[in-house]
């Protein structure tokens, strides 16, 4: 059996024990990367938590977009810290992360960027010492190895990583799978809305309007990746599918999910500048397949399926579905995800879990949630 399998099946992947201890009372360091959608939500949380006692302890020392970086070890005001940047003349550069963050007590980097460059980067950082709170999913969510990549590193550096805003934006998700792992259950099978901006799309597109006009909206609220086509060519449902599989214990690779893309070949292989005045391709389309669902009383909704067969290998598959009105993933409203786990525990009657899968305030809270988690242990 595969190593990395085998390390799977025997412990859930995500640290439940405390950190260092003798980090209590020093003041946590925070270097936020990303202040677009979900990192300028960050701040903002940071600062309404000024006057309520939720970010004692807790000192923003460095800041950064994809341009620019700000860095001071008296601490940076979370509510400056987007006209600081704007501001700054010094240089984004990741080597400049663990330097703004050196001393005693705790050193977390919260991802909030959807950054390839940053995520490479997590597992160095665990090897130090630096704990990673991300909602970025690619060093959890692509190649088997990468994800080896950051248990090894946190392990060698006793460092934790929270990947709660990975998927369901926050929800209870991986927690659950990895809590009934940690007494004992295994998990036979998943399945759900796993994407916020495709349910928001699938709970609003009502066939007459253009699908591209919807599509725009949900970019515009902040539910789609920054390029849209990776939602919906279900890259970004097929990433959180491998996370909540591995956290099930199950180690796939990429390869082993069956993805069915909404992006027809011409969208996809345009440059990110002009995919928003090609978003119309997706029109006709989807109104085919709208309609087709319509007049058999079906609703349209963007599943993520994984199970385990007879012969104890997995099936694993991400698309566009036909459902019956009653069907358990055909409810739900706006960004919900909707996600059923089947256990030993839960064998008929699955475990639901269900609400906001997308949206900045919802993945803002998720990540604070980790870097409190970390710091009170
Ligand atoms: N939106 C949502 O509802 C959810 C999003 N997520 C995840 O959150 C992440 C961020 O999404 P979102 O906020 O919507 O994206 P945005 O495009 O709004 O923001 C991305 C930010 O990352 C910055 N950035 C890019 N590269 C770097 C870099 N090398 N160093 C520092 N900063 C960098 C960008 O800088 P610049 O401003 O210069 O472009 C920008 O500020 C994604 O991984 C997404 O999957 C997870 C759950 C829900
Ligand atoms: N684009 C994602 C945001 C959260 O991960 C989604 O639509 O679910």
């Amino acid at each position: 059996m595969n190593a990395v399998v085998e390390a799977l099946r025997r412990r859930p992947d995500h640290e439940a024990g405390t950190s260092a201890g003798s980090h209590a009372a020093a003041r946590a360091r925070l270097a936020l990367l990303g202040t677009g959608t979900v990192g300028g939500a960050v701040l903002a949380r940071l600062a309404g938590w000024r006057h309520s006692g939720f970010a004692d302890g807790l000192s923003l020392v460095h800041v950064a977009n994809s341009r620019y970086a700000s860095s001071a070890a008296a601490g940076i005001d979370p509510s400056s810290a987007r006209d600081l940047l704007a501001g700054s003349i010094q240089p984004a550069g990741l080597d400049a992360v663990p330097v703004a963050l050196r001393g005693t007590g705790h050193r977390i980097v919260i991802d909030a960027t959807a950054s390839a460059e940053v995520a490479a980067r997590h597992a160095e950082w665990l090897e130090q010492g630096i704990h990673v709170v991300t909602a970025c999913k690619l060093a959890r969510g692509t190649a088997l190895a990468d994800w080896q990549a950051v248990e090894d590193a946190r392990t060698r550096g006793g460092s934790r990583y929270g990947d709660s805003a990975t998927v369901g934006a926050g929800l209870p998700l991986l927690r659950s799978i990895r809590e009934l792992r940690a007494g004992g259950d295994r998990i036979h099978a998943i399945a759900g809305v796993l994407s916020g901006s495709l349910a928001w799309l699938f709970n609003h597109y009502d066939g007459l309007r253009p699908f591209s006009g919807f599509v725009r909206r949900a970019r515009d609220a902040g539910y789609t990746e920054p390029d849209p086509r990776e939602d919906l060519s279900g890259e970004d449902v097929r990433r959180k599918l491998l996370i909540l599989a591995r956290a099930a214990g199950v180690g796939l690779e990429q390869e082993m999910v069956d993805v069915d893309s909404l992006v027809p070949d011409a969208l996809a292989a345009l440059v990110r500048e002009d995919v928003d005045a090609a978003l119309p391709q997706l029109d006709a389309p989807m109104r085919e397949r709208y309609a087709q669902a319509y007049r058999n009383g079906e609703k349209l909704r963007f599943v993520a399926r994984l199970e385990r067969m007879d012969d104890d290998g997995w099936s694993a598959k991400v698309g566009l579905a036909e459902l019956p009105p009653g069907h358990p993933l055909a409810g739900g409203a706006g960004t919900d995800n909707r996600v059923a786990i089947w256990s030993d525990r839960y064998r008929e009657q699955p475990l639901l879990i269900q609400g906001p899968g997308a949206g900045a305030g919802v993945t803002a809270a998720g990540l604070l949630d980790d870097v409190l988690r970390i710091v009170h242990g």
